[in-house]
């Protein structure tokens, strides 16, 4: 696996090394020796299949002691992963964020604690595959709407289907 991107220097695009032959890909998915994740313990791993296009799953996060770093693949479909740090003042004017989209298994992106992490879904039927290093602790959840105007992201839909409490944070 290796870094083909980065965003404040600790999002990280990156890319798995494939082995194809006749009879289909081999890829890697997680590689402990690879320098993000070195420290990093998986605890869960959420597989989500989202049937409409334009459906967008965000922006979450859990609180203090259940912060999460979140590792995530579209394992089938295109995504746009979204990520908006949500370390400093909820004062400020604007908040650091980015997306990066995704549409080959071959690449990933890992984001670290500290941020809320969301993606809107760009194919009917995709599928994410992603890890977290915490538990899921609800009572911790929390979130930032998706089109916070201290937000700098350009989500390639600005009417996407959202749950219910994504309409509310
Ligand atoms: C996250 C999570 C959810 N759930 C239950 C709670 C609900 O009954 C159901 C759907 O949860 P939610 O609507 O929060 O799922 P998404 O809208 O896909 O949100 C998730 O995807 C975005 C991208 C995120 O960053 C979060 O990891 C996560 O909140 O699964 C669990 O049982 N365990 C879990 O770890």
């Amino acid at each position: 696996m290796k870094i083909i991107n980065s965003y404040f220097e600790e999002v990280h695009h990156i890319e798995s090394h494939f082995f194809s032959d006749t009879r289909g890909v081999f890829l890697k998915a997680f590689d402990k020796n690879t320098s993000v994740f070195k420290d990093y313990v998986i605890q869960q791993s959420n597989y989500v299949h989202t049937k409409e296009k334009y459906t967008l799953r965000g922006m979450h996060f859990q609180k203090e002691e259940f912060a999460e770093a979140k590792f995530f693949r579209v394992v089938q479909g295109k995504a746009q992963i979204g990520f908006v740090d949500v370390s400093g003042s909820k004062e400020s004017e604007s908040l650091k964020s980015g997306s990066i989209v995704l549409n080959n298994p071959k690449e990933s992106v890992f984001i670290p604690k500290g941020y809320a992490t969301g993606y809107l879904t760009l194919e009917p039927d995709t599928v994410v595959l992603y890890f977290s290093d915490n538990i899921y602790q609800p009572d911790s959840e929390s979130g930032i709407l998706w089109n916070d105007s201290r937000i700098n992201i350009s989500w390639e839909s600005q009417s996407p289907i959202l749950s219910q409490k994504d309409k509310l944070w």
